[in-house]
């Protein structure tokens, strides 16, 4: 938990505004092909715990945030159900359980569409990203109450990028194009925050393949704006991730003595 917490979303704060309330979006659904085999990557282990239940928790962990809605596996909903009931979440937070699609794009989009009316700040947070501080996730949500209708915790690139023309066949040289001015360029993370009725108009209207949900709001015609990443937001995503996912919990678990 943050030193400095946002305040719950709640219809009555102190300051008189009212506060819109926040609902997270857990993509949860894909295989993790890249990961290698084995069950669904959001059920594989971390610490000994499924990386979906730290993605809940991490979402849970931001007072701002009173329902999880976490899009499984499409065959997958009833076993995700019953770990979330074994596996404790904060009492204030409310989770439901959806099954997913086949693409990121589409389970984003079965989980708001399962949003009850009344929260008017969106957060999607990919299952894959379990370690993301709540400080991050609260940058996020204030970023969004501020008046920013999509916002995205960017972190600045530590390679340099090549563009290239495609390979003619796989493995074969790439002839390189361009070299982009690097300290343009930023790596996006999740959770992405939005208000809702510009990603539901989004999940709408926009129907090419992308790779995010900021992408999608891009298309619209808006602006899209930044807040800091944190280097423990990655995404797992091979198995060497896993590697540095266990060795960041490990090492969070001796600062807090257990
Ligand atoms: N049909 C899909 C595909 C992906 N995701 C989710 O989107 C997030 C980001 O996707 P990624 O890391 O690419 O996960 P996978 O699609 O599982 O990975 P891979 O491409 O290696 O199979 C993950 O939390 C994943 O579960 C999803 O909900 N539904
Ligand atoms: C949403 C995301 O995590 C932002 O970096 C990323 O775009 C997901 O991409 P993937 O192709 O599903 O790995």
């Amino acid at each position: 938990m943050s030193d400095d917490p946002l305040p719950p979303s709640s219809p009555t704060p102190a300051s008189g505004r009212p506060t819109a309330r926040t609902a997270a979006v857990i993509p949860a659904a894909g295989r993790g092909v890249r990961l290698g085999p084995g069950a669904p990557k959001a059920l594989r282990a971390l610490g000994g715990t499924p990386m979906l239940v730290h993605a809940v928790r991490a979402m849970a962990d931001s007072r701002a945030v009173s329902l999880v809605v976490v899009v499984a596996p499409p065959d997958g909903a009833g076993e995700v159900k019953s770990l979330l009931d074994a596996n404790a979440v904060p009492e204030r937070t409310d989770v439901l359980v959806v099954p997913g699609g086949e693409t990121r794009q589409e389970s984003v989009k079965l989980g708001l569409d399962a949003l009850p009316p009344g929260y008017d700040i969106v957060l999607v947070h990919d299952a894959a990203r379990p370690l993301v501080p709540v400080d991050t996730v609260d940058a996020v949500v204030e970023a969004v109450r501020d008046g920013a209708p999509a916002v995205v915790p960017a972190l600045p690139l530590a390679d340099t990028v090549k563009q290239v023309e495609p390979a003619a066949a796989p493995g074969a040289p790439e002839p390189v194009v361009a070299t982009p001015d690097r300290s343009l360029l930023r790596a996006v993370q999740t959770p992405q925050g939005f208000d809702r009725a510009t990603l539901v108009r989004a999940h709408e209207t926009v129907t090419d393949d992308v790779t995010d949900d900021a992408s999608m709001v891009e298309q619209l015609g808006l602006t899209v704006v930044t807040v800091p990443g944190h280097e423990e937001a990655f995404k797992v995503t091979r198995p060497l991730d896993l590697v540095l996912a266990e060795a960041v919990l490990a090492r969070r678990r001796l600062n807090d003595g257990f």
